[in-house]
């Protein structure tokens, strides 16, 4: 399970209201892109499912539960830039959450309980198109592996729902493509639910079950504080896309795809 209700929820910043009145019901297993203008919220929004940020007023339940004050293994991110670890490599990285939760002061695991964990990493260092990479630090990648790297360190810790903020919205538009295919297929093989931030509606309505705009009504400059931004649409994609499931209507646009193995941003083709 892994679902989200969001209830009357109000966020504010001293005087200004930046979210106002959000009830939203979000299923498990969902893909929900939210996409609206520059300031309307969408990540302070992102933040309060993550636990960085409380809502003013209202509740978030995660699968009934009140939404811990903090982040938790729970929840995974992958912000547009900077989700990695440079000091580290790509091994490291993607162990990093394990060795977190197993020893907190150390960071450190040992023996069988880390031969495990490395195991883990380098089956999900493979699965996003990394394998050859582990030794390498995040420099030495391209900006599309980066961002393969940032979706294995979230992913490892098995988060129930996985919040993206524009995760592909530096990359090329060759590379998001191909890593978009990526993002359906993890989407389709793990039981998470996602929740993305875009700009790019092409992005939102190629991968998401859902797409949620966020839009302030009244923006008039001496409103501007006092209201904030709304559900302004709530579309549901056409035909239907669910997790594990090929689309009946559309096969080939949706369903769960092989990987080729191969990806445009391998280190082969970097200059
Ligand atoms: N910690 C904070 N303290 C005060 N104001 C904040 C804080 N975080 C965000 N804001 C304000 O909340 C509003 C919404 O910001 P937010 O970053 O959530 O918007 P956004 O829709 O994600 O924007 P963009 O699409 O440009 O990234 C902005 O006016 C911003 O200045």
């Amino acid at each position: 399970m892994s679902a989200i209700k969001i209830d009357n929820v109000w966020k504010e910043y001293g005087d200004q209201i930046v979210l106002e009145n959000i009830s939203l019901d979000i299923e498990p297993r969902a893909f929900v892109a939210l996409v609206g203008p520059s300031g309307c919220g969408k990540t302070t929004f992102l933040r309060m499912l993550l636990g960085q940020e409380r809502p003013t007023r209202g509740s978030i339940l995660l699968d009934g539960e009140p939404l811990p004050h903090e982040p938790g293994p729970d929840r995974g991110v992958v912000f547009q830039r900077y989700s990695v670890f440079p000091h580290l490599t790509v091994l490291g990285n993607v162990l990093l959450g394990k060795e977190m939760q197993g020893s907190r002061l150390t960071a450190k695991l040992f023996g069988a309980a880390r031969r495990q964990a490395v195991d883990e990493a380098r089956t999900l260092i493979a699965e996003v198109g990394l394998a050859g990479s582990e030794d390498k630090y995040p420099a030495q990648l391209s900006g599309g592996m980066q961002q393969r790297l940032a979706l294995a360190q979230a992913l490892i810790m098995r988060p129930k729902v996985l919040l993206l903020d524009e995760p592909f919205g530096a990359l090329d538009p060759g590379i998001r493509a191909e890593i978009h295919v990526l993002m359906k297929r993890l989407w389709h093989e793990a039981p998470m639910t996602v929740v993305m931030v875009t700009h790019d509606m092409r992005e939102a309505f190629t991968l998401a079950t859902r797409v949620i705009a966020f839009e302030r009504p009244r923006d008039r400059p001496e409103e501007k504080e006092r209201y904030g931004a709304i559900i302004s649409k709530d579309i549901t994609i056409w035909p239907p896309r669910r997790a594990g499931e090929a689309s009946l209507i559309r096969p080939d646009r949706d369903g769960p795809v092989a990987s080729s193995g191969k990806h445009r941003d391998d280190p082969v083709n970097c200059p």
